[in-house]
Protein backbone atom coordinates (compact mmCIF):
# COMPACT_ATOMS: atom_id res chain seq x y z
CA UNK A 1 0.00 0.00 0.00
CA UNK A 2 1.22 3.23 -1.22
CA UNK A 3 2.03 5.92 1.77
CA UNK A 4 -0.09 8.61 -0.49
CA UNK A 5 -3.44 8.58 -0.74
CA UNK A 6 -4.42 10.84 -3.01
CA UNK A 7 -8.18 12.65 -2.78
CA UNK A 8 -10.27 14.40 -5.90
CA UNK A 9 -12.71 16.15 -4.86
CA UNK A 10 -15.66 17.31 -7.32
CA UNK A 11 -18.26 19.66 -5.33
CA UNK A 12 -16.27 22.78 -3.17
CA UNK A 13 -19.94 23.94 -1.58
CA UNK A 14 -21.05 23.48 2.33
CA UNK A 15 -19.83 20.16 2.34
CA UNK A 16 -16.61 19.88 -0.23
CA UNK A 17 -15.44 22.89 1.45
CA UNK A 18 -15.40 21.72 4.78
CA UNK A 19 -13.48 18.08 3.59
CA UNK A 20 -10.74 20.64 2.22
CA UNK A 21 -10.29 22.41 5.35
CA UNK A 22 -9.90 18.99 7.61
CA UNK A 23 -7.62 17.71 5.43
CA UNK A 24 -5.23 20.44 5.65
CA UNK A 25 -5.77 21.46 9.11
CA UNK A 26 -5.41 18.20 10.20
CA UNK A 27 -2.88 16.23 7.92
CA UNK A 28 -0.82 15.32 10.98
CA UNK A 29 -3.51 13.80 12.96
CA UNK A 30 -4.78 11.62 9.70
CA UNK A 31 -0.96 10.76 9.18
CA UNK A 32 -1.00 9.53 12.44
CA UNK A 33 -4.35 7.53 12.59
CA UNK A 34 -3.82 5.88 9.22
CA UNK A 35 -0.82 5.48 8.81
CA UNK A 36 -0.84 6.98 5.65
CA UNK A 37 -0.61 10.85 4.19
CA UNK A 38 -3.54 11.99 2.56
CA UNK A 39 -3.44 14.50 0.11
CA UNK A 40 -5.77 16.62 -2.40
CA UNK A 41 -4.73 16.48 -5.98
CA UNK A 42 -7.55 18.20 -8.17
CA UNK A 43 -11.03 19.33 -7.07
CA UNK A 44 -14.04 20.72 -9.23
CA UNK A 45 -16.96 22.84 -9.17
CA UNK A 46 -18.95 24.57 -11.38
CA UNK A 47 -17.38 28.35 -10.35
CA UNK A 48 -13.86 28.43 -10.38
CA UNK A 49 -13.03 31.88 -9.07
CA UNK A 50 -15.19 32.02 -5.82
CA UNK A 51 -13.73 32.78 -2.26
CA UNK A 52 -14.69 29.87 -0.79
CA UNK A 53 -12.88 30.62 2.34
CA UNK A 54 -10.28 28.29 1.83
CA UNK A 55 -6.82 28.23 -0.42
CA UNK A 56 -7.08 25.67 -3.42
CA UNK A 57 -4.30 27.09 -5.04
CA UNK A 58 -2.09 24.05 -4.69
CA UNK A 59 -4.53 21.78 -5.95
CA UNK A 60 -5.35 20.95 -9.88
CA UNK A 61 -8.09 21.64 -10.98
CA UNK A 62 -10.42 20.08 -13.75
CA UNK A 63 -13.92 21.50 -15.24
CA UNK A 64 -15.10 18.42 -15.38
CA UNK A 65 -15.34 15.86 -13.18
CA UNK A 66 -15.68 13.04 -14.70
CA UNK A 67 -12.23 14.18 -16.07
CA UNK A 68 -11.57 15.03 -12.19
CA UNK A 69 -12.43 11.06 -11.39
CA UNK A 70 -10.29 9.22 -13.66
CA UNK A 71 -7.36 11.68 -12.92
CA UNK A 72 -3.78 9.08 -13.02
CA UNK A 73 -3.04 11.33 -9.53
CA UNK A 74 -6.60 10.62 -7.89
CA UNK A 75 -6.82 7.43 -5.98
CA UNK A 76 -10.08 8.23 -4.07
CA UNK A 77 -12.95 9.77 -5.91
CA UNK A 78 -14.93 12.36 -3.35
CA UNK A 79 -18.28 12.97 -4.76
CA UNK A 80 -19.78 16.24 -2.81
CA UNK A 81 -21.36 17.79 -5.81
CA UNK A 82 -25.41 16.33 -5.27
CA UNK A 83 -27.78 15.31 -7.63
CA UNK A 84 -29.32 11.34 -8.23
CA UNK A 85 -27.95 11.88 -12.25
CA UNK A 86 -26.01 14.01 -14.05
CA UNK A 87 -22.73 14.52 -13.71
CA UNK A 88 -22.32 13.02 -10.21
CA UNK A 89 -23.41 9.45 -11.29
CA UNK A 90 -21.56 9.90 -14.27
CA UNK A 91 -18.22 10.77 -12.14
CA UNK A 92 -19.27 7.88 -9.99
CA UNK A 93 -19.47 5.50 -12.23
CA UNK A 94 -15.97 6.62 -14.31
CA UNK A 95 -14.11 6.40 -10.70
CA UNK A 96 -15.71 2.98 -9.99
CA UNK A 97 -15.32 2.05 -13.48
CA UNK A 98 -11.02 2.92 -13.50
CA UNK A 99 -11.14 0.64 -10.18
CA UNK A 100 -11.04 3.97 -8.00
CA UNK A 101 -12.81 4.01 -4.17
CA UNK A 102 -15.57 6.66 -4.04
CA UNK A 103 -16.12 8.05 -1.09
CA UNK A 104 -19.84 10.29 -1.49
CA UNK A 105 -22.37 12.46 0.44
CA UNK A 106 -24.85 11.75 -2.14
CA UNK A 107 -28.12 9.78 -0.75
CA UNK A 108 -30.32 11.04 -3.46
CA UNK A 109 -28.02 9.12 -5.88
CA UNK A 110 -27.70 5.82 -4.02
CA UNK A 111 -31.82 5.97 -3.10
CA UNK A 112 -32.17 5.70 -7.29
CA UNK A 113 -28.75 3.67 -8.32
CA UNK A 114 -27.45 2.46 -5.26
CA UNK A 115 -27.74 -1.28 -6.29
CA UNK A 116 -26.22 -1.12 -10.06
CA UNK A 117 -23.52 1.31 -8.39
CA UNK A 118 -22.61 -0.98 -5.45
CA UNK A 119 -22.34 -3.97 -8.04
CA UNK A 120 -20.10 -1.93 -10.57
CA UNK A 121 -18.08 -0.92 -7.36
CA UNK A 122 -17.67 -4.67 -6.74
CA UNK A 123 -17.33 -5.72 -10.20
CA UNK A 124 -14.31 -3.26 -10.14
CA UNK A 125 -12.57 -4.09 -7.28
CA UNK A 126 -13.33 -0.96 -5.51
CA UNK A 127 -15.21 -0.06 -2.53
CA UNK A 128 -18.32 2.50 -2.41
CA UNK A 129 -18.66 4.69 1.11
CA UNK A 130 -21.50 6.80 1.84
CA UNK A 131 -21.65 7.58 5.85
CA UNK A 132 -22.06 11.27 5.43
CA UNK A 133 -25.23 10.78 2.68
CA UNK A 134 -27.59 9.16 6.29
CA UNK A 135 -28.05 11.19 9.10
CA UNK A 136 -24.38 13.59 8.46
CA UNK A 137 -21.93 13.17 11.12
CA UNK A 138 -23.81 10.35 12.88
CA UNK A 139 -21.59 7.36 12.04
CA UNK A 140 -24.84 5.35 11.51
CA UNK A 141 -23.76 3.53 8.15
CA UNK A 142 -20.60 1.66 9.87
CA UNK A 143 -22.76 1.18 13.48
CA UNK A 144 -24.99 -1.25 10.90
CA UNK A 145 -22.37 -2.56 8.90
CA UNK A 146 -19.99 -3.21 11.12
CA UNK A 147 -20.83 -3.02 14.55
CA UNK A 148 -24.09 -4.95 14.44
CA UNK A 149 -23.29 -7.08 12.15
CA UNK A 150 -24.17 -9.70 14.41
CA UNK A 151 -27.84 -8.65 14.98
CA UNK A 152 -30.72 -9.39 13.00
CA UNK A 153 -31.95 -5.55 12.41
CA UNK A 154 -36.06 -5.41 13.70
CA UNK A 155 -37.04 -2.05 13.32
CA UNK A 156 -35.10 1.14 11.97
CA UNK A 157 -36.41 4.59 12.55
CA UNK A 158 -35.27 7.95 12.47
CA UNK A 159 -35.04 11.82 12.32
CA UNK A 160 -33.43 12.29 9.62
CA UNK A 161 -33.95 15.95 8.03
CA UNK A 162 -32.46 18.89 9.53
CA UNK A 163 -34.48 20.91 7.94
CA UNK A 164 -37.72 19.62 8.58
CA UNK A 165 -36.90 19.23 12.23
CA UNK A 166 -35.66 22.72 12.98
CA UNK A 167 -38.69 24.01 11.08
CA UNK A 168 -41.24 22.04 13.24
CA UNK A 169 -38.92 22.72 16.21
CA UNK A 170 -38.95 26.67 15.51
CA UNK A 171 -42.46 26.90 15.15
CA UNK A 172 -43.44 25.07 18.27
CA UNK A 173 -40.33 26.37 20.87
CA UNK A 174 -40.18 29.89 19.03
CA UNK A 175 -43.48 30.84 17.98
CA UNK A 176 -42.16 31.20 13.74
CA UNK A 177 -43.76 30.88 10.59
CA UNK A 178 -43.41 28.36 8.53
CA UNK A 179 -41.45 30.88 6.23
CA UNK A 180 -39.45 32.25 8.86
CA UNK A 181 -38.22 28.90 10.66
CA UNK A 182 -37.12 27.64 7.10
CA UNK A 183 -35.14 30.83 6.54
CA UNK A 184 -33.04 30.17 9.38
CA UNK A 185 -32.62 26.44 8.35
CA UNK A 186 -31.30 28.03 4.78
CA UNK A 187 -29.05 30.18 6.61
CA UNK A 188 -27.03 27.07 8.12
CA UNK A 189 -26.61 25.33 5.16
CA UNK A 190 -28.84 22.44 5.93
CA UNK A 191 -31.17 23.05 2.45
CA UNK A 192 -30.77 20.67 -0.42
CA UNK A 193 -30.20 22.11 -3.71
CA UNK A 194 -34.14 21.96 -4.20
CA UNK A 195 -35.16 22.43 -0.87
CA UNK A 196 -38.47 20.70 -1.96
CA UNK A 197 -36.52 17.28 -1.40
CA UNK A 198 -36.35 18.51 1.98
CA UNK A 199 -39.85 19.35 2.94
CA UNK A 200 -41.34 16.91 1.18
CA UNK A 201 -40.14 13.94 2.91
CA UNK A 202 -38.31 13.14 -0.32
CA UNK A 203 -34.47 13.63 1.33
CA UNK A 204 -35.45 11.56 4.76
CA UNK A 205 -37.12 8.89 2.35
CA UNK A 206 -34.01 8.56 0.26
CA UNK A 207 -31.60 8.21 3.98
CA UNK A 208 -34.54 5.35 5.38
CA UNK A 209 -34.33 3.61 2.18
CA UNK A 210 -30.40 3.22 2.42
CA UNK A 211 -30.08 2.17 5.80
CA UNK A 212 -33.53 -0.81 4.90
CA UNK A 213 -31.36 -2.12 2.28
CA UNK A 214 -28.35 -2.46 4.89
CA UNK A 215 -31.01 -3.37 8.26
CA UNK A 216 -32.59 -6.18 6.08
CA UNK A 217 -30.38 -7.34 3.56
CA UNK A 218 -32.45 -6.28 0.46
CA UNK A 219 -32.00 -3.88 -2.65
CA UNK A 220 -32.40 0.13 -2.26
CA UNK A 221 -36.30 0.35 -2.94
CA UNK A 222 -36.92 4.03 -2.57
CA UNK A 223 -39.80 4.09 -4.94
CA UNK A 224 -41.56 1.90 -1.73
CA UNK A 225 -40.91 4.54 0.88
CA UNK A 226 -44.70 5.54 1.67
CA UNK A 227 -43.51 9.07 1.37
CA UNK A 228 -45.27 12.35 3.85
CA UNK A 229 -43.91 15.43 3.91
CA UNK A 230 -44.09 18.38 6.16
CA UNK A 231 -46.48 20.64 4.24
CA UNK A 232 -49.28 19.51 5.88
CA UNK A 233 -48.06 20.06 9.47
CA UNK A 234 -49.89 22.99 11.17
CA UNK A 235 -49.14 25.06 13.81
CA UNK A 236 -52.29 23.84 15.42
CA UNK A 237 -51.52 20.11 15.46
CA UNK A 238 -47.77 20.77 16.77
CA UNK A 239 -50.02 22.68 19.81
CA UNK A 240 -52.51 20.23 20.48
CA UNK A 241 -50.15 17.52 19.77
CA UNK A 242 -47.69 19.23 22.79
CA UNK A 243 -51.21 19.65 24.88
CA UNK A 244 -51.59 15.72 24.84
CA UNK A 245 -47.80 15.04 25.40
CA UNK A 246 -46.44 14.45 22.32
CA UNK A 247 -44.29 16.18 19.76
CA UNK A 248 -44.52 16.18 15.91
CA UNK A 249 -41.51 14.57 13.57
CA UNK A 250 -40.90 13.84 10.49
CA UNK A 251 -40.55 10.00 11.78
CA UNK A 252 -38.83 7.33 9.35
CA UNK A 253 -39.53 3.69 10.43
CA UNK A 254 -38.69 0.53 8.56
CA UNK A 255 -39.34 -2.68 9.39
CA UNK A 256 -39.71 -6.15 7.87
CA UNK A 257 -43.05 -7.94 8.67
CA UNK A 258 -44.52 -11.18 7.57
CA UNK A 259 -45.77 -9.43 4.68
CA UNK A 260 -42.92 -7.70 3.15
CA UNK A 261 -41.01 -4.21 4.02
CA UNK A 262 -42.39 -1.82 5.85
CA UNK A 263 -40.92 2.10 5.08
CA UNK A 264 -42.49 5.10 6.05
CA UNK A 265 -41.12 8.30 6.49
CA UNK A 266 -44.14 10.87 7.31
CA UNK A 267 -45.01 13.12 10.39
CA UNK A 268 -45.89 10.86 13.56
CA UNK A 269 -46.71 11.70 16.96
CA UNK A 270 -43.98 10.81 19.75
CA UNK A 271 -44.15 11.25 23.31
CA UNK A 272 -42.38 14.72 24.13
CA UNK A 273 -40.56 13.25 26.96
CA UNK A 274 -38.51 9.98 24.47
CA UNK A 275 -35.36 10.57 22.97
CA UNK A 276 -36.99 11.65 19.72
CA UNK A 277 -39.74 13.73 21.05
CA UNK A 278 -36.60 15.84 23.03
CA UNK A 279 -34.59 16.31 19.42
CA UNK A 280 -34.02 19.37 18.70
CA UNK A 281 -33.59 21.53 15.70
CA UNK A 282 -31.40 20.57 13.23
CA UNK A 283 -30.48 17.24 14.79
CA UNK A 284 -30.82 14.19 13.72
CA UNK A 285 -32.01 11.02 15.81
CA UNK A 286 -31.24 7.23 14.46
CA UNK A 287 -32.75 4.39 16.85
CA UNK A 288 -31.53 1.18 15.38
CA UNK A 289 -33.29 -2.46 17.37
CA UNK A 290 -30.92 -5.85 17.09
CA UNK A 291 -32.34 -8.95 18.11
CA UNK A 292 -29.15 -9.27 20.33
CA UNK A 293 -28.42 -5.50 21.04
CA UNK A 294 -31.59 -4.26 21.87
CA UNK A 295 -32.28 -0.61 21.27
CA UNK A 296 -29.62 1.82 20.22
CA UNK A 297 -30.20 5.40 20.00
CA UNK A 298 -27.79 7.90 18.02
CA UNK A 299 -28.13 11.14 18.08
CA UNK A 300 -26.20 13.98 16.66
CA UNK A 301 -25.81 16.87 13.74
CA UNK A 302 -27.61 15.80 10.47
CA UNK A 303 -26.46 18.72 8.59
CA UNK A 304 -24.22 21.32 7.80
CA UNK A 305 -20.26 21.96 7.18
CA UNK A 306 -18.51 20.44 9.96
CA UNK A 307 -20.63 16.98 10.78
CA UNK A 308 -21.22 16.44 6.99
CA UNK A 309 -17.17 16.63 6.48
CA UNK A 310 -16.61 14.79 9.52
CA UNK A 311 -18.78 11.76 8.34
CA UNK A 312 -16.64 11.91 4.75
CA UNK A 313 -12.97 11.93 6.11
CA UNK A 314 -14.55 9.07 8.26
CA UNK A 315 -15.09 7.07 4.98
CA UNK A 316 -11.69 8.57 3.54
CA UNK A 317 -9.92 7.09 6.54
CA UNK A 318 -11.22 3.91 6.00
CA UNK A 319 -10.20 3.25 2.64
CA UNK A 320 -6.61 4.79 4.06
CA UNK A 321 -6.47 2.43 6.26
CA UNK A 322 -7.29 -0.52 4.12
CA UNK A 323 -10.76 -1.26 5.29
CA UNK A 324 -13.01 -3.08 2.47
CA UNK A 325 -16.91 -2.99 3.40
CA UNK A 326 -19.42 -4.22 0.60
CA UNK A 327 -21.72 -0.75 0.10
CA UNK A 328 -24.76 -2.04 1.61
CA UNK A 329 -22.60 -4.11 4.36
CA UNK A 330 -22.74 -7.70 2.10
CA UNK A 331 -21.96 -8.77 -1.65
CA UNK A 332 -23.96 -6.25 -3.74
CA UNK A 333 -25.52 -9.71 -5.65
CA UNK A 334 -26.81 -11.41 -2.30
CA UNK A 335 -29.55 -8.18 -1.46
CA UNK A 336 -32.84 -9.48 -2.15
CA UNK A 337 -35.51 -8.12 -3.99
CA UNK A 338 -37.91 -7.37 -0.97
CA UNK A 339 -41.52 -7.37 -1.53
CA UNK A 340 -43.29 -3.82 -0.38
CA UNK A 341 -45.57 -3.84 1.93
CA UNK A 342 -48.21 -0.94 2.88
CA UNK A 343 -46.77 0.63 6.95
CA UNK A 344 -49.77 -1.16 8.92
CA UNK A 345 -48.63 -2.40 12.01
CA UNK A 346 -51.19 -1.39 14.41
CA UNK A 347 -50.33 1.81 16.21
CA UNK A 348 -52.56 4.57 17.90
CA UNK A 349 -53.56 7.13 15.85
CA UNK A 350 -54.03 11.12 16.16
CA UNK A 351 -57.46 12.47 14.36
CA UNK A 352 -58.10 16.29 14.76
CA UNK A 353 -61.45 17.38 12.44
CA UNK A 354 -63.90 20.12 12.66
CA UNK A 355 -67.53 18.79 12.87
CA UNK A 356 -71.14 20.39 12.52
CA UNK A 357 -72.65 21.49 16.06
CA UNK A 358 -75.28 19.74 16.24
CA UNK A 359 -76.78 17.04 17.76
CA UNK A 360 -75.48 13.57 17.49
CA UNK A 361 -72.43 14.74 15.40
CA UNK A 362 -69.19 13.25 17.48
CA UNK A 363 -71.73 10.05 17.88
CA UNK A 364 -71.83 9.62 13.99
CA UNK A 365 -68.31 9.66 13.93
CA UNK A 366 -67.58 7.41 17.02
CA UNK A 367 -70.20 4.89 15.60
CA UNK A 368 -68.11 5.19 12.43
CA UNK A 369 -64.96 4.59 13.95
CA UNK A 370 -66.88 1.83 16.08
CA UNK A 371 -68.28 -0.20 13.01
CA UNK A 372 -64.77 -0.04 11.36
CA UNK A 373 -63.27 -1.70 15.08
CA UNK A 374 -61.37 1.49 15.58
CA UNK A 375 -61.66 1.81 19.21
CA UNK A 376 -61.52 5.30 20.91
CA UNK A 377 -59.11 5.90 23.65
CA UNK A 378 -59.18 9.80 24.12
CA UNK A 379 -61.63 12.21 22.70
CA UNK A 380 -62.56 15.83 23.30
CA UNK A 381 -64.06 19.08 21.79
CA UNK A 382 -61.81 22.00 22.11
CA UNK A 383 -63.18 24.81 20.93
CA UNK A 384 -66.05 26.41 19.46
CA UNK A 385 -66.87 28.13 16.25
CA UNK A 386 -70.12 30.28 14.69
CA UNK A 387 -72.15 26.28 13.45
CA UNK A 388 -68.50 24.12 13.90
CA UNK A 389 -66.70 22.32 16.27
CA UNK A 390 -63.04 20.97 16.11
CA UNK A 391 -62.62 17.53 18.00
CA UNK A 392 -59.94 15.78 18.91
CA UNK A 393 -59.49 11.74 19.39
CA UNK A 394 -56.69 9.38 20.07
CA UNK A 395 -57.63 5.87 18.98
CA UNK A 396 -56.13 2.72 20.46
CA UNK A 397 -53.80 0.85 18.21
CA UNK A 398 -55.37 -0.02 15.03
CA UNK A 399 -54.14 -0.85 11.73
CA UNK A 400 -54.08 1.83 8.87
CA UNK A 401 -56.65 -0.37 6.67
CA UNK A 402 -58.72 -0.07 9.23
CA UNK A 403 -58.51 3.61 10.27
CA UNK A 404 -59.25 4.35 6.16
CA UNK A 405 -62.29 2.14 6.58
CA UNK A 406 -63.43 4.50 9.50
CA UNK A 407 -61.93 7.81 7.68
CA UNK A 408 -64.10 7.17 4.39
CA UNK A 409 -67.08 6.15 6.71
CA UNK A 410 -66.66 9.38 8.70
CA UNK A 411 -67.15 11.25 5.18
CA UNK A 412 -69.93 9.91 4.29
CA UNK A 413 -72.01 10.86 7.38
CA UNK A 414 -72.08 14.46 6.60
CA UNK A 415 -71.07 15.62 9.55
CA UNK A 416 -67.48 16.27 9.19
CA UNK A 417 -66.37 20.09 8.20
CA UNK A 418 -62.81 19.90 7.26
CA UNK A 419 -61.03 16.29 6.48
CA UNK A 420 -59.80 14.90 9.16
CA UNK A 421 -55.97 15.08 10.14
CA UNK A 422 -54.23 11.30 10.54
CA UNK A 423 -51.35 11.00 12.01
CA UNK A 424 -49.62 7.91 13.51
CA UNK A 425 -48.64 7.97 16.81
CA UNK A 426 -45.42 5.90 17.45
CA UNK A 427 -44.01 3.54 20.24
CA UNK A 428 -40.79 4.54 20.73
N1 LIG B 1 -25.28 20.37 3.20
C1 LIG B 1 -25.42 19.37 4.04
O1 LIG B 1 -25.56 19.56 5.25
C2 LIG B 1 -25.41 17.96 3.56
C3 LIG B 1 -25.27 17.66 2.23
N2 LIG B 1 -25.24 16.36 1.81
C4 LIG B 1 -25.04 16.04 0.41
O2 LIG B 1 -23.75 16.48 0.03
C5 LIG B 1 -23.75 16.86 -1.34
C6 LIG B 1 -23.25 18.29 -1.45
O3 LIG B 1 -24.10 19.12 -0.70
P1 LIG B 1 -23.73 20.66 -0.41
O4 LIG B 1 -22.30 20.80 -0.17
O5 LIG B 1 -24.70 21.09 0.62
O6 LIG B 1 -24.11 21.31 -1.80
P2 LIG B 1 -23.74 22.77 -2.33
O7 LIG B 1 -24.84 23.17 -3.24
O8 LIG B 1 -23.34 23.66 -1.22
O9 LIG B 1 -22.42 22.48 -3.21
C7 LIG B 1 -22.44 21.74 -4.39
C8 LIG B 1 -21.10 21.89 -5.08
O10 LIG B 1 -21.07 21.04 -6.21
C9 LIG B 1 -20.73 21.80 -7.34
N3 LIG B 1 -21.38 21.25 -8.52
C10 LIG B 1 -22.72 21.04 -8.68
N4 LIG B 1 -22.93 20.56 -9.90
C11 LIG B 1 -21.73 20.46 -10.52
C12 LIG B 1 -21.31 20.06 -11.79
N5 LIG B 1 -22.19 19.68 -12.70
N6 LIG B 1 -19.99 20.10 -12.08
C13 LIG B 1 -19.09 20.50 -11.16
N7 LIG B 1 -19.45 20.91 -9.93
C14 LIG B 1 -20.75 20.89 -9.62
C15 LIG B 1 -21.18 23.22 -7.06
O11 LIG B 1 -20.46 24.14 -7.84
C16 LIG B 1 -20.84 23.31 -5.57
O12 LIG B 1 -19.47 23.62 -5.42
C17 LIG B 1 -25.19 16.65 -1.82
O13 LIG B 1 -25.28 15.35 -2.37
C18 LIG B 1 -25.99 16.72 -0.55
O14 LIG B 1 -27.20 16.01 -0.62
C19 LIG B 1 -25.32 15.32 2.69
C20 LIG B 1 -25.47 15.56 4.02
C21 LIG B 1 -25.56 16.90 4.55
N1 LIG C 1 -30.91 18.80 3.59
C1 LIG C 1 -30.48 17.81 4.51
C2 LIG C 1 -28.99 17.85 4.63
C3 LIG C 1 -28.46 16.61 5.13
O1 LIG C 1 -28.64 15.52 4.63
C4 LIG C 1 -31.11 18.07 5.88
O2 LIG C 1 -31.75 19.09 6.06
O3 LIG C 1 -30.98 17.21 6.75
NA1 LIG D 1 -23.89 9.38 8.82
Amino acid sequence: MSQLLRLGIAGLGTVGTGVVKIVRQKAPLLTERSGRSIEISAVSARTRDKDRGVNLSSYAWEDDPVALATREDVDVFVELMGGSDGPAKAAVEAALKAGKDVVTANKAMLAHHGQALAALAEAHGAVLRFEAAVAGGIPVIKALTEGLAGNDIERVMGVMNGTCNYILTRMEDGGLTYDEAFAEADALGFLEADPQLDVGGIDAGHKLSLLSSIAFGTQVNFDAVELEGIGSVTIEDIRQAADMGFRIKLLGVARMTGRGLEQSMAPCLVPANSPLGQLQGGTNMVVIEGDQVGQIVMRGAGAGEGPTASAVMGDVMDVARGLRVSTFGRPAASLVEAVPARASTPAPYYLRMTLADKPGALAKVATALGEAGVSINRMRQYGHNDDSAPVLIVTHKTTRNALDQALAAMEATGVVITAPVALRIEEV
